[in-house]
């Protein structure tokens, strides 16, 4: 990404297909280039911004006022804004809330993320829906003056989000340790692929002390936390690509210590047990998502971010493809709007995922029972 700062000018957004866009620099001036996906929620846009799991996507939001309570010091998902660019309609003028510090676009540009406002977000959102998620370049400032033709030729150099690694990029490269509040009960490790500050808090509410461990720890790393559980978190990229997690993943099942993963954890629980993993048309993100429970019934509704799914039978339960040792396996939740499968139950091993937000920060908290389900899984094999 180039960065140049410049008065307010226009801006362009390509889409590889060659559709144009043309609004206003937000943010940072300059170029970025990115996979193009939108997000339904209406509030949260600094818990979005910070969410390693956008890492390398530019996000649009559909909301149409976007930047009304400004950035504050409490609501960051991480240490910085990881989306690769921001698109929006109508961004606040002044921002007016008790807690923020500043503004949006001023904190775009002070992270060098570059933005662009003035959009039909819901034109944009409707291409995305019907042509699918797909790359897409922003630029402004004296990279805006440049032919259509090398515009577009940048956003089709970009690498496309199918087959990207991206979770070591994003994660911790030296491991920490989030206390347990009030009496510590437990102790897991959590893998970070991209972890939202959030997980580790719900987490050690329940009593439990968490090692948040780099994507690129290996069993032995794990084992050696001497943990009664293990979590894999939520992370940006395909998850056909995470064959180090599988492995990892594996070696816990096998050693039967309770496991609990959200999104790309519920990717990675999914391919352990032998399932495959596609790409969804235009994705899941936002925060009002409607989650049906299979076993009682009850809808939740659901923060989402995730591109891609778990490809396994809803139904009754089936033995795990990849190895019988694992026993039987069903999908225990699934998306009220299109059927795909938002989360895996293992019938023989402690073992269960969703991949959907329990954690929100953004969202809604009815899927906050999965965080005491983890603790009751850790309280049932001690
Ligand atoms: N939030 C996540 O963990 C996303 C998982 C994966 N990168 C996807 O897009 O589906």
């Amino acid at each position: 990404m180039s960065v140049t700062t410049s008065a307010n000018d226009t801006a362009v957004l390509v889409l590889e297909d060659g559709r144009r866009f043309t609004g206003q620099a937000f943010g940072a001036r300059g170029t970025t280039v990115g996979e193009a996906v939108f997000n339904t929620g209406m509030t949260g846009y600094q818990e979005t911004l910070t969410d390693p799991s956008y890492h390398r996507q530019v996000v649009v939001m559909t909301a149409p006022h976007i930047g009304n309570t400004g950035w504050n010091d409490e609501d960051a998902e991480s240490q910085r804004i990881w989306v690769s660019g921001f698109v929006v309609r109508d961004p606040a003028l002044r921002p007016s809330n008790w807690r923020s510090r500043g503004s949006l676009d001023e904190q775009l540009a002070a992270q060098g993320v570059v933005g662009i406002s003035g959009i039909d977000t819901r034109a944009l959102t409707r291409h995305l829906r019907e042509r699918g998620a797909m790359r897409v370049g922003i630029f402004s400032g004296p990279d805006a003056a440049a032919t259509p033709a090398s515009l577009l030729q940048r956003v089709t150099e970009a690498p496309a989000m199918s087959g990207s690694q991206l979770a070591p990029e994003v994660s911790t490269k030296e491991a920490y340790v989030v206390a347990a509040q009030g009496e510590k009960r437990f102790t897991v490790a959590a893998l970070d692929l991209g972890i939202k500050a959030m997980t580790p808090q719900l987490l050690a509410r329940r009593g439990i002390e968490v090692h948040v461990l780099p994507a690129t720890a290996t069993f032995a790393d794990i084992a050696a936390v001497a943990p009664d559980g293990v979590f894999f978190s939520n992370g940006p990229g395909d998850p056909a690509t995470a064959d180090h997690e599988v492995g990892v993943l594996r070696a816990v099942l096998a050693a039967r210590l309770p496991f609990f993963g959200i999104c790309f954890g519920n990717q990675i629980l999914g391919r352990a047990l032998g399932f495959g993993t596609y790409k969804l048309r235009y994705g899941h993100r936002g925060i009002n998502q409607p989650v049906q429970d299979i076993a009682t019934g009850k809808v939740e509704v659901t923060a989402h971010n995730h591109g891609f799914a778990v490809d396994a039978p809803l139904g009754d339960p089936v033995p795990a493809p990849a190895d019988t040792a694992y026993g039987r396996v069903r999908v225990s939740h699934v998306c009220l709007n299109d059927d795909v499968v938002e989360g895996l139950e293992c019938l023989d091993l402690p073992a269960f995922s969703v991949q959907y937000h329990p954690e929100a920060a953004a969202g809604p908290h009815d899927a906050d029972y999965l965080f005491d389900r983890f603790a009751a899984l850790l309280e049932g094999v001690k």
